[in-house]
């Protein structure tokens, strides 16, 4: 069975957050193949152990790499604590990429209320569920 592969991204205040929640669901985690944005990948792996393929930082790019797994098929499920309370300046990254997640039917967890009860949902881990993709 091909592991999943997922997307840890947070902005700098739900940074603790993210990793909480991460800490929380580890024995998960830690069957899938996990990438991120540079800042928040590092924090993960460092704080964890977890293995994470990390791109850019948010600001320089990453937003946009994740994106682009997206848009070729090689992303499973996005987790992106993203900071409603204070402006990012590449805000407009932001938005593209939580776009492409309705776009390709991408799993996208905001909070970790959304994050718990997508990461426990008896679907995440069947083989037999895969999200059903445009036929652009
Ligand atoms: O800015 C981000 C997402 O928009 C996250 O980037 P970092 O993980 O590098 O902080």
């Amino acid at each position: 069975m091909s592991k999943l592969t997922l997307a840890l991204v947070a902005h700098d205040h739900k940074k603790p957050e993210l990793l909480a929640w991460v800490k929380q669901h580890i024995a998960i985690l830690e069957q899938c193949n996990l990438v991120g944005t540079g800042t928040t990948g590092g924090l993960i792996a460092s704080e964890t152990g977890l293995e994470v393929t990390r791109y850019k930082s948010g600001p320089l790019g990453g937003d946009q790499q994740i994106g682009a797994l997206i848009a070729e098929n090689k992303l499973d499920a996005l987790f992106f604590f993203w900071d409603p309370l204070n402006p990012a300046p590449h805000d407009p990254d932001v938005k593209a990429l939580l776009r492409l997640c309705s776009v390709w039917n991408v799993p996208v967890a905001c909070t970790p209320a959304t994050a718990d009860l997508v990461i426990t949902s008896p679907l995440f881990l069947s083989p037999d569920y895969k999200p059903v993709k445009p036929n652009f």
